[in-house]
């Protein structure tokens, strides 16, 4: 018997209020990542923390995106020093994220970090964060130009460079590519257990794998979503991602049957 079942893909959600109320909130460039570059389904993943049957969640689903957002993680979760006045956090989606990433890898789901969720995963495995990329020194500017439009503040800003024989280099077969930059923090101490992928000019770490991971589990610090279908690069990366998640939905529907 074929399968070719649609992979149902976890996105996660950040906390926002709008007008009177909070809102559990997804940008529509991950959602439609996972539907338009992999065929898959999106299931956004909402900021409930421990009130997730997370375990139970993981069951269900065949992989997950964790997203980019403007929040910074707390600094109380990688012994970082407190963070200046008026940072911009979200608790609640830090009550989900970390640990459900975690679980992720323990139960070999598939994941692909981004940006915020990219530096989740450094935190996950232990690692730190820079809270001021441009405040430590040596760093080429890695944030957006906030005055431009969205399609430059995404478009191209730096090239990096690819380590031979990791998922990265499997997916692309390049040593180089040119990518996006939209954050402020950047990856401090490299988390245990993390194989750095690819590095920006500056030497700043910009992708990561999950060394003797049970699945696929990659972390990039750019935006592979942004226009994915239009940019090779970024597409091989959510290819590669996405055939991980079918293999997946084809097993589990082998073993439990269509739902
Ligand atoms: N806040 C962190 C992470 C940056 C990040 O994820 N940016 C994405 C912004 C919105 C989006 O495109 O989803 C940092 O500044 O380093």
């Amino acid at each position: 018997m074929e399968y070719s079942t649609i992979p149902m893909i976890g996105v996660t959600g950040c906390t926002s209020q709008l007008g009177l109320h909070p809102f559990h909130i997804v940008g529509d460039k991950y959602v439609r990542s996972v539907s338009d570059a992999m065929g898959a389904c999106p299931m956004v993943i909402p900021a409930l923390g421990q009130d997730l049957p997370m375990k139970r969640m993981l069951t269900s689903l065949d992989g997950i995106l964790f997203t980019g957002s403007p929040s910074n993680i707390e600094p109380h979760h990688y012994q970082g020093a407190a963070s200046e006045e008026g940072t911009e956090h979200d608790p609640a989606r830090d009550a989900t994220t970390l640990p459900l990433l975690a679980l992720a890898i323990e139960l070999g789901v598939p994941v692909l970090a981004i940006c915020r969720g990219f530096q989740e995963l450094n935190v996950v495995m232990g690692g730190s964060l820079h809270q001021k990329l441009h405040e430590v020194g040596g760093y080429i500017e890695h944030r957006e130009d906030k005055t431009a439009s969205v399609d430059i503040q995404y478009g191209i800003s730096h090239t990096i460079n690819i380590e031979p024989g990791g998922l990265l280099y499997e997916a692309w077969g390049r040593t180089s590519a040119d990518v996006n930059s939209v954050h402020t923090q950047g990856i401090d101490r490299l988390g245990k257990g993390l194989r750095p992928e690819a590095y920006a000019p500056d030497g700043l770490i910009e992708a990561v794998s999950v060394i003797d991971a049970k699945n696929f589990a990659l972390g990039v610090q750019w935006h592979p979503e942004w226009k994915v279908t239009k940019n090779p690069f970024y597409s091989a990366i959510f290819d590669m991602f996405g055939e991980a998640c079918r293999i997946r939905a084809n097993q589990r529907e082998k073993e439990y049957g269509q739902a």
